[in-house]
C-alpha cells in the first residue's frame, strides 16, 4: 500500500465548511470534498509507468477497493479527498474564483524513492467550487486526457500524468458545441498525478482578494515543497528567484509543444502549472498542416486568442499575471521585469536550440533565420503536415537534394504543384546550409528523429479511440497507448498511426473542432 503523507491539506489553512454547497471560499486553500460515488465503476485503461512509480501493482490497481477509488466510490487509506480553491485569468480578463469544480485530490503518495506523486480525480462529482456545473466529464475528454498525458511524458515534455481511466456507468448531458444539442454521453473519470497540481491561478485568488497572508503561506509552502532547490537561498532573494525559475520552466515548456506541434487551445492562468507541466487536457490538439494561426478550441475560433503561434506570447502574459499577483508580496519591479527578461532569453534560446536541432544543423546560426521563416510560410501555404515533413526531411542528402522525398508531407497535389519551384530553391540552400554546418549524414538523421516525432496522438486517431471505446472497445485506446511510448522510434506494422490526417477527419468534431464542453 502506498504511503500518503497529505501536506497540501496539513500545511495549508483549509475551508472549515465541510458541506458540499457551492460557495466562495476565503482565506482558504482547498475544501474538504468527497467524490460523489458513481453507479459501476469501471477499469478502461491505466499506465504501468505511473503504476510503478506509485509502487502499486497490476492486482492491486485491478481490485475492487482500488477501481471504487479511482472512480470515486471510496477511498484506500490515507486518502483525504480535497479540492482547491483557485481563480484565474480566462481569454484575457479576471474571471474571480473558479477552483477544482470537478478534480478531486486524493492525497499525496510518497514512494520508495520520496517521489511525491499526488493523485487527482477529474470528474468526480461536484464540489464547492463547481459553479452551475455538474463534476463530471465524459468519455471522450477522459480518453483524450489520458491517452495524451502519458504521450507527453514520452515525447520527453513536462506533464501531469495519466494513472487510470474508469467508466462511471452514468451518463452525463453535454452540449458539444453550445448550439442547443445536448446529448447523453458516457461519463468517465481519470485519476492524474502530478508532483503538485498548484497553477498560477492559486496565487492570484489570493492577491485578487488582498489576502496577503494565505498569499504569503501559500508562496512559502510551495517554494518547500515544490522548489526544494530554494531551500538554502537567503529569505530576501527567494521570492524573485522562484519567479525567475517558475519563468525559465514555463519558456521552456513552450518551446517544446511547439518543437512538436502541440496546442494547448485554453493557456488561461488557471491552466498554467506553477512546476511548468502542460495541465488541463481540455480542447488541445496537434498541429497536423503547418499553421501558427491554427486552434483547436472552437470556443476561441474567432479570436485565436491561444492558437499555435501565439502560445509563447500567451505564456509571457501569464507570467505577467502571476508577477501582479506577487507584487503584493514585495512590491519591487525590477525583480519581476528581471523574471520576465529571463522568459524571452530562455524561450529565445530554447527555440533556437529546437530549430537548429529539428532542421539538423549543430548548432543555432543567426544565418539560418531567413531559412526557417521560409519554410514555415511555404509550409503553411502549401499545406505540409508538420510531423511528417520533419521525418522526411532527415532522410534528404544534403549532397543529392531530392524534393521528391518530401511530397509526402504535402496535403494538397494542386498546392504541392504550386509551391514547387519555391520548395525546390528552398531545398537547394537547405541542403548547402547542412553541407557547410559539415555533420556526419548519419549523425544528422539520428539527431533529427530524436527530436522530431514519428508518432504524435493525432486528433482523429484519438477520435477513433475514443468511437471504438464509446461501443465498449478500448483495444485502440491500449495500442495508441503502447505505440507513443516509443514516439521517435519507427515501429514496424504501426505506420498507419504516423498516417497524415484523411481527408474525412478534416472537418469532423472532435478531429479538427474541440469545445471546451468536456
Ligand atoms: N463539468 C464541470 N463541472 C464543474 N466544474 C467544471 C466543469 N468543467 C469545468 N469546470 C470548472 O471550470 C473551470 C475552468 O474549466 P477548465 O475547462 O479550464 O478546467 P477543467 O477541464 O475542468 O479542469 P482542469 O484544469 O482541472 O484540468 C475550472 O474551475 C473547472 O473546475
Ligand atoms: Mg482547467
Amino acid at each position: 500500500m502506498p504511503t500518503f503523507d497529505n501536506r497540501f491539506l496539513r500545511d495549508l489553512p483549509g475551508d472549515p465548511d465541510t458541506t458540499n454547497q457551492l460557495r466562495q471560499v476565503y482565506g482558504a486553500c482547498w475544501s474538504r470534498v468527497m467524490p460523489t460515488s458513481v453507479s459501476a465503476p469501471k477499469l478502461l485503461a491505466y499506465s504501468s509507468e505511473m503504476l510503478q512509480a506509485l509502487g502499486l501493482s497490476d492486482e492491486d490497481i485491478n481490485s475492487p477497493a482500488w477501481v471504487n477509488a479511482l472512480g470515486g466510490n471510496g477511498l484506500i487509506p490515507g486518502m483525504e479527498p480535497y479540492a482547491m480553491c483557485y481563480g484565474g485569468h480566462q481569454f484575457g480578463n479576471w474571471a474571480g474564483q473558479l477552483g477544482d469544480g470537478r478534480a478531486i485530490s486524493l492525497g499525496e503518495v510518497v514512494n520508495s524513492q520520496g517521489q511525491r506523486w499526488e493523485l487527482q480525480l477529474k470528474g468526480a462529482g461536484v464540489t464547492p467550487y463547481s459553479r452551475m456545473a455538474d463534476g463530471r466529464a465524459v468519455l471522450r475528454s477522459s480518453v483524450r486526457e489520458f491517452l495524451c498525458s502519458e504521450a507527453m511524458h514520452h515525447l520527453g515534455i513536462p506533464t501531469t500524468r495519466a494513472l487510470s481511466l474508469v467508466q462511471t456507468g452514468d451518463v452525463v448531458i453535454r452540449d458539444m458545441f453550445y448550439n442547443g444539442n445536448p446529448q447523453a454521453e458516457k461519463g468517465a473519470i481519470v485519476c492524474r498525478v502530478s508532483p503538485s497540481f498548484i497553477r498560477f491561478g492559486n496565487f492570484e485568488i489570493f492577491a485578487m482578494r488582498q489576502d496577503k497572508q494565505t498569499l504569503k503561506t501559500l508562496v512559502d509552502f510551495t517554494i518547500n515543497r515544490d522548489f526544494p532547490e530554494l531551500a538554502d537561498f537567503p529569505e530576501d532573494e527567494r521570492l524573485a528567484e522562484w519567479f525567475a525559475i517558475v519563468c525559465v520552466r514555463t519558456a521552456r515548456l513552450v518551446a517544446h509543444w511547439m518543437r512538436v506541434g502541440f496546442v494547448h487551445g485554453v493557456m488561461n492562468t488557471d491552466n498554467m502549472s506553477i512546476l511548468g507541466l502542460t495541465i488541463d487536457y481540455g480542447p488541445y490538439g496537434w498541429v497536423d498542416n503547418f499553421d501558427p494561426g491554427w486552434t483547436p478550441n472552437t470556443t476561441d475560433a474567432a479570436g485565436r486568442r491561444y492558437c499555435f503561434g501565439r502560445q509563447p506570447e500567451i505564456a509571457r502574459w501569464n507570467l505577467e499575471r502571476l508577477a501582479q499577483a506577487l507584487y503584493a508580496l514585495k512590491p519591487e519591479r525590477e525583480i519581476y521585469d528581471e523574471g520576465l527578461m529571463l522568459f524571452d532569453q530562455a524561450y529565445n534560446k530554447e527555440w533556437g536550440a529546437v530549430l537548429a536541432a529539428k532542421f539538423g544543423f549543430s548548432q543555432w546560426r543567426d544565418e539560418y533565420e531567413p531559412l526557417f521563416t521560409e519554410v514555415f510560410d511555404l509550409m503553411t501555404q502549401a499545406e505540409i503536415d508538420m510531423t511528417e515533413f520533419f521525418r522526411k526531411l532527415a532522410l534528404v542528402e544534403a549532397t543529392q537534394p531530392d524534393l521528391g522525398i518530401l511530397q509526402s508531407a504535402s496535403y494538397s497535389d494542386a498546392l504541392w504543384e504550386t509551391f514547387k519551384p519555391r520548395f525546390s530553391d528552398w531545398l537547394k540552400q537547405y541542403s548547402q546550409a547542412t553541407v557547410a554546418d559539415g555533420r556526419d549524414p548519419i549523425a544528422r538523421k539520428d539527431a533529427m528523429n530524436r527530436v522530431n516525432p514519428r508518432y504524435v496522438l493525432r486528433n482523429y486517431l484519438a477520435q477513433q479511440a475514443i468511437d471504438l471505446a464509446d461501443a465498449g472497445d478500448n483495444s485502440l485506446i491500449e495500442e495508441l497507448l503502447e505505440v507513443l511510448r516509443h514516439p521517435y522510434d519507427e515501429q514496424l506494422g504501426k505506420e498507419r498511426f504516423a498516417a497524415l490526417r484523411p481527408d474525412w477527419a478534416k472537418h469532423k468534431a472532435g478531429c479538427s473542432m474541440l469545445s471546451c464542453s468536456s
